[in-house]
């Protein structure tokens, strides 16, 4: 036998596990890193988050990967050798980051990686199929640190009848489902997503879908209009500003809101070429703060629209809502979904143990987790309307 399967069958007999989650998310702003020990899986998986630590992208890095990402042309040889880059880079931050912590690669078990999202293409309408793309190849982090790595999460998703995304579900209901409790983990990156997990605990309850714009149009917008700003820092910008509720309301009118739940979206759809087409469209002409205040409404309404529609009975239920990802650190935006969402207490997810920008990246530890792990699984089983499949290719080192 091959001592690396034998190697790898031995990592699923341990009674716990070290595995390093890794995440780059439609922000680019750079790689999260979790390391994280497991026991058990599924609903009995225990988890350590021992380090975690976001490493930010050199900015030329970033600008090669805005030059294909979610974009309709494309140099395609950018596009192979950015496959090749982001996985040696990945496997140079992870490298750095074990030694930072003192931690041996011999030490880890396995490596989760998600890599770096450049296209997702679900399909509404057509004979197309849902797709969706994620570069960084897992072979290059595998042979680079000598750790086996799972990578491609979302392939086997699509597989199974979904859309690639979102995948939190899966961590969200393992983590953190409780009995007697309605919660729902919305995570706020370049684009919201959100789970509903049911006081009832039953997989056929959970509800999971992506609400629209998190902060890709903020951001977009930010770099475009305030030069040496990245992001709205503590909302600073749009504080400044006016809400223009034509605007809102236009945007709000947008083919994807009207579209049925749950479903997923990107940067390929809710970008400023098409914010500059509906304000051409309606005449409007306003200031960049109240552009941005304007939008940072927008993701507040798209998120709290997307919660009374898609989750039954809030009338009579009251829901915790725990909030994850970098727009959980835009105080406008948290004081915007409290207001609205009067039914709900709202925190950030530092309250259930995990810190709020580690979230993703041990989600797909999680997953990796379940991978070598779930002994049930099954393409009969759901959750909600998720598929229940073993997530991930696995690559060896040698
Ligand atoms: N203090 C803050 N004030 C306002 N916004 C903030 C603050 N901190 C972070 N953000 C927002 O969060 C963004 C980063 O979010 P995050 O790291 O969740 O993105 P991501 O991981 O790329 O997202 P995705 O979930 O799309 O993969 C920043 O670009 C900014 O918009
Ligand atoms: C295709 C893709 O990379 N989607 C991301 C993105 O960032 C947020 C939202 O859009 C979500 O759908 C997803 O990531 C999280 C981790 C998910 O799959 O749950």
């Amino acid at each position: 036998m091959n001592p690396q399967i034998a190697h790898l069958y031995q990592i699923t007999q341990k009674p716990s596990r070290l595995i390093l989650g890794l995440m780059s998310g439609t922000s680019l702003d750079g790689l999260d890193l979790a390391l994280c020990r497991f026991s058990g899986y599924g609903l009995q998986t225990q988890i350590d988050l021992l380090q975690h630590q976001t490493i930010p992208y050199p900015e030329e890095f970033k600008q090669s990967i805005r030059e294909v990402f979610a974009k309709d042309n494309i140099h395609f040889p950018s596009l192979s050798t950015l496959n090749t880059q982001i996985g040696r880079l990945h496997a140079q931050y992870i490298l750095d980051s074990l030694q930072h912590w003192g931690v041996k690669p011999a030490d880890v078990d396995a490596i989760a990686s998600h890599g770096q999202t450049v296209m997702h293409r679900p399909i509404r309408s057509g004979k197309l199929p849902h797709s969706t793309m994620q570069i960084g190849d897992g072979d290059h982090i595998a042979h680079l640190t000598g750790i086996i790595t799972l990578s491609d999460f979302r392939q086997k998703h699509v597989a199974g009848g979904g859309e690639g995304a979102p995948l939190a579900v899966y961590g969200d209901y393992f983590l953190f489902s409780k009995k007697g409790e309605h919660r729902i983990l919305l995570n706020i990156g370049g684009i919201g997503n959100f789970t509903y997990l049911s006081a009832s605990q039953e997989p056929k309850d959970i509800l999971v879908t992506d609400t629209g714009p998190g902060n890709t149009l903020l951001d977009a917008f930010v770099r475009q209009h305030f030069p040496g700003f990245q992001y709205d820092k503590d909302a600073r910008l749009a504080r400044q500003g006016i809400l223009h509720i034509p605007l809102l309301d236009s945007l709000l009118n947008l083919p994807f809101f009207q579209e049925p739940f749950p479903k997923s979206t990107g940067p390929e759809y809710f970008n400023l070429e098409l914010l500059q087409q509906v304000m051409k469209e309606n005449n409007y002409s306003l200031t960049p703060v109240d552009t941005l205040r304007t939008l940072t409404e927008l993701t507040a309404q798209c998120i709290s629209l997307a919660m009374q529609t898609y989750i039954p009975n809030q009338k009579e239920n009251h829901f915790k809502l725990i909030v994850s990802g970098g727009g959980s650190r835009n105080p406008l935006l948290m004081e915007r979904l409290a207001k609205i969402n009067p039914n709900m207490t709202v925190s950030q997810s530092d309250s259930l143990g995990i810190a709020s920008e580690a979230k993703e990246a041990v989600l797909f530890a999680l997953l990796a987790n379940e991978t070598l792990m779930d002994k049930h699984v099954s393409s009969e089983r759901r959750l909600g309307d998720s598929p229940w499949l073993s997530l991930g290719k696995i690559s060896l080192p040698n």
